[in-house]
């Protein structure tokens, strides 16, 4: 929790040059600790990521019991103690910001012997949980929410669960992992079907400590009784943080620049994909596989972006970098049109909102629409503007100061440190001029 306002303040101008890598995978390090715990013997991760948002996961993971060495330079040492082995926590879990861990702690839970309390920030007490807490209760899962829906979650231990045969409403790799989660411990079989493909993280990492996974089109099923046995795991960099920088090189000319070691799975690259539909120029190098996801370097050069439609099938492929395709869009020639991305508004913050509240600001037509929102290209002028505490939309609006007519100063930037905290630092490093107060 952060009590004091962190402000950042981003010159004018400039380009972004350099080689870097950035932190790694934000949902694949979640799972590594989650999985990590479950197996038998000892996982090693590298290329953890040191933030906010996972170090909460591997709290609550300590809570319950399990030995976790680290993490050092991004490395963990989990000594896994077994599907039965953990412990009940001494107090509520608190989560802080996130939704990841929050969402897939739920099923994890529903399935122990011992009852516990989840919680979190007053963002993550706010996001609706029935998406998760309805398909469990349909399981056999006893859980207690606020009559809103929201978390503290209050789950109850020893409910004997049953696969069901679920088709989520809404398409979402928290609900898909949260219910793989809970049928490890489910009685039978249990299958989620979902409207449009998500991050299969949890899919190919539950394959990856030898547990199998069934997978027919958009429909995934596992089954209870079986056993997770410890693995290494080398996390591929962010594809959602380097999405920062791919944005602010494609809007700065002169700008060239090479992010090592992304990971590129095909359910995360809908930022690639969009941002080439704008005219960027983006190159995969050197494309490989690390322990059961691609990984490239990607090199992107300053080119003019214009204005397009998004495609709906890119939706759940980026959901997470719209802050930052709102900033490409707002410099692209002509308009940009963004439907079907209603799930926007109830992330950290309602990212259709607080983004087209920035970007008016900062002198920019840009119209929210209910699932959207219809941006002009334009002169970004400086100015001042909130991130009303959400990490990505602090780190667009830094990188909109590279096209922008003066500095624009961020307020509300401390959950930065959720999902990148040296963020600063690397954006220094590539040529932004960005303080912090
Ligand atoms: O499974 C995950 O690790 C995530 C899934 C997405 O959420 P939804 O499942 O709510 O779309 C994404 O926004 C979040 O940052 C991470
Ligand atoms: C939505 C996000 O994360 P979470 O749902 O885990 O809070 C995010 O990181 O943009």
């Amino acid at each position: 929790m952060h009590d004091t306002d962190v402000v950042f303040t981003a010159k004018p101008g400039g380009r972004m040059q350099g080689d870097i890598r950035v932190p790694g995978d934000k949902s694949i390090s979640h799972r590594s600790v989650m999985l990590g715990s479950l197996a038998e013997g000892v996982t090693e991760v590298s290329g953890f990521l040191e933030a906010e948002d996972c170090l909460a996961t591997m709290a609550a993971f300590r809570a319950m019991g399990v030995k976790i060495e680290g993490p050092e330079n991004g490395r963990l040492r989990i000594h896994g103690v077994g599907l039965h082995g953990l412990k009940p926590p001494a107090a509520a879990l608190d989560l802080g910001n996130s939704g990841t861990s929050m969402r897939l702690l739920c099923g994890l839970l529903a399935g122990q012997s011992f009852d516990t309390t989840l919680t979190g920030d007053a963002s993550l007490v706010r996001r609706p949980m029935r998406r998760v807490t309805e398909p469990l209760r349909a399981m056999g899962a006893r859980i207690d929410t606020t009559e809103a829906g929201t978390a503290p979650l209050r789950i109850a231990g020893g409910a004997a669960l049953k696969g069901i045969d679920y088709a989520m409403p809404v398409a979402s790799a928290q609900v898909k992992s949260c219910l793989l989660l809970a049928g490890l411990y489910a009685e039978g079989q249990t299958c989620v079907t979902e409207p449009a493909p998500t991050r299969d993280h949890t899919e190919r990492m539950l394959a990856g400590f030898g547990y199998p996974v069934a997978r027919d089109g958009n429909r995934v099923c596992i089954r209870s009784g079986g056993k997770l046995s410890a693995t290494r795991i080398d996390v591929p960099a962010d594809i959602s943080s380097a999405a920062f920088f791919m944005v602010g090189a494609a809007i700065s000319p002169g700008s060239d620049i090479v992010l090592r070691h992304v990971g590129i799975n095909p359910t995360r690259t809908g930022v690639i994909e969009i941002l080439r539909e704008m005219g960027a120029d983006i190159e995969m190098l050197d494309p490989r596989e690390v322990g059961g996801e691609p990984v490239a370097d990607i090199r992107i050069r300053h080119r003019e972006l214009r204005g397009i439609r998004i495609p709906e099938h890119t939706v759940p492929l980026a959901i997470d970098e719209f802050p930052a395709l709102f900033v490409a869009a707002a410099c692209a020639r002509g308009e940009t049109v963004l439907t079907g991305a209603e799930e926007l508004r109830v992330k950290e913050s309602d990212r259709i909102q607080v983004m087209a509240d920035g970007l008016t600001a900062l002198g920019i037509d840009a119209r929210p629409t209910p699932d959207g929102m219809i941006v002009q290209g334009g002169s970004l002028r400086g100015g001042v503007v909130d991130s009303r505490g959400d990490h990505r939309i602090a780190m667009s609006f830094s990188i909109a100061a590279l096209r922008a007519a003066g500095p624009i100063e961020i307020h509300d930037c401390a959950n930065v440190s959720t999902s990148f905290p040296n963020f600063v630092a690397l954006a220094r490093t590539l040529g932004l001029d960005i303080e912090l107060s």
